[in-house]
């Protein structure tokens, strides 16, 4: 049981080949027997771990001939996708939180899931991964809820069509790393409603210091689903705070507003070398304890996400690496002691399957990271091939448009970021020159602490404002100059 749910961390770095698709029926290895157990466990829910051990072992450890073998004897799930509720997960059949034992007020002993009992310390273990498969353990050990089988099939198979057809149009982003150029290992666009909205996302947003060339309308489809994206992400949030919150009560900045997606950025990963690294998605435009529907499409992936750990935790006191800057292979940013800190901690595994949606609740982007890990296995989609489409739904606050937020002394807009790395300021927000905190970029010094209401929409100081203005001016007059 161990084993399944611990395995080495591989380290991938850009220097390594990407990796073949391994056939089905290669000879089994740690990590490949974990993947192929998980493959069976997806495929034959019902039947029990160590069963499908034993049958992958008398196959000779090919899914294909154990997938045979099962279906002949009738042990296939049969899974609904016509009502999410009735739809059982495609992931395992047991949760470590359904085998974990706790007192309940009564004395008894009962699995901590059905006491509501959550955000238990994970028993993640330094330099492995905790494979997570189902929806109670994700729940309990996570900030994120996922929900398997999310849209009806036909319609999950025709958002999956049309946005794989537009990713012709999906392009890497480039970054500036020191003296290298670095390109992110998967493709995307930001996709949005109107013309309007696509015009000032091209030149009123910055990410990562540039302005976005490849936004794009929302399909028919993508807006659709972008509703019902809404209206679960919503329950979940009202789930979460009932359930797990400190006195069933919404953050402290955390919206109390509807959660409304307006902007959806698409990711694909175009087979299993293509990835994303370690990251927090950035604050500037969704402000703080910001909600995001992310949803699956094709070939399942790993989500794998890990805590930011606070100085006063961690073993050696060194800086992190930088957030937002999302590339594969983090190496010219991860030095030694983030490296060290990672696996201090261990990550978690997050399994996605086509169709499931992960909500990334208000705590995720601020107390943890994720990446989508490079992986050595995939198994085709029937529709999709190789390729992983995702979707993150996001709500662009609209008193966070760039036309309020603060400009740096270099004349760009300066990013919101939240301070997690020392005791005095954790938790504090702050507004940032994006330059000085990117691993070879000069910036100015610009700093401004970020004053919230308890909405989390900001609260401007007029003179600051003004200064700020007068700024912008001064910059821009030096420019034409
Ligand atoms: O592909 C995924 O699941 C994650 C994508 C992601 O992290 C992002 O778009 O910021
Ligand atoms: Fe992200």
């Amino acid at each position: 049981m161990e084993a399944f749910f611990h395995r080495k961390r591989r380290r991938v770095s850009q220097d390594e080949e990407p990796k073949p698709i391994q056939q089905l029926s290669d000879p089994p290895n740690e990590d490949s027997t974990d993947i192929k157990l998980a493959i069976l466990l997806s495929l034959f829910p019902a039947v029990k771990q160590d069963e499908l051990l034993d049958i992958l072992v008398s196959c000779d450890g090919s899914v294909e001939s154990a997938s045979e073998m099962l279906s002949a004897q009738g042990s296939a799930a049969t899974i609904s996708t016509k009502k999410r509720a009735a739809a059982g997960p495609l992931g395992m059949q047991t949760s470590l939180s359904s085998h974990i034992l706790t007192k309940a007020e009564d004395g008894t002993l009962k699995p901590i899931n059905h006491l509501g009992a959550r955000k238990k310390a994970p028993p993640t273990k330094k330099g492995k991964t905790l494979h997570l498969y189902s929806p109670e353990d994700i729940a309990a050990y996570t900030p994120c809820t996922i929900i398997h089988n999310f849209l009806p099939a036909e319609e999950a198979n025709k958002l999956l069509l049309e946005l794989l057809d537009e990713s012709k149009y999906l392009t890497r982003s480039t970054f500036q790393l020191f003296s290298r150029t670095v390109q992110s290992p998967h493709t995307h666009a930001v996709y949005v409603s109107t013309a309007e909205e696509q015009r000032q996302q091209m030149s009123d947003y910055t990410y990562g210091g540039t302005y976005s060339s490849n936004v794009r309308q929302a399909t028919p489809q993508l807006r659709s689903v972008s509703r019902e994206v809404q209206t679960v992400v919503n329950e979940e949030v009202q789930n979460r705070i009932r359930d797990v919150y400190p006195d069933g009560k919404k953050l402290q900045y955390q919206s109390s507003k509807q959660w409304k997606p307006n902007a959806a950025f698409v990711n694909c990963y175009d087979g299993p070398a293509e990835s994303v690294g370690y990251h927090s998605d950035g604050l500037t435009y969704l402000g703080p304890h910001p909600i995001i529907g992310s949803l699956s499409l094709g070939v399942s992936r790993e989500f794998r996400i890990r805590r930011i750990v606070a100085e006063d935790e961690e073993e050696d006191g060194k800086e992190e690496e930088s957030e937002d800057i999302k590339t594969a292979d983090s190496k010219p940013l991860q030095n030694q002691a983030a490296s060290a800190r990672a696996d201090a901690q261990g990550q978690i595994s997050i399994h996605l399957p086509h169709n499931s949606l992960l909500v990334m609740h208000a705590e995720m982007q601020e107390e943890w990271k994720h990446s989508i890990a490079p992986a050595q296995t995939i198994v085709p989609h029937p529709i999709a091939g190789n390729r992983r489409i995702n979707i993150t739904y996001r709500w662009y606050r609209d008193t966070l448009h760039p036309r309020y937020t603060p400009r740096c002394k270099c004349g760009q807009h300066a990013i919101l970021r939240c301070a997690r790395r020392k005791q005095e300021s954790r938790g504090s927000y702050m507004w940032m020159c994006y330059a000085g905190y990117t691993p070879g970029k000069e910036g100015c010094s610009f700093f401004q602490w970020a004053e919230f209401d308890d909405d989390g929409d900001p609260v401007w100081d007029k003179k600051i404002r003004l200064e700020d203005y007068m700024r912008q001016l001064r910059v821009q007059l030096n420019n034409i100059e």
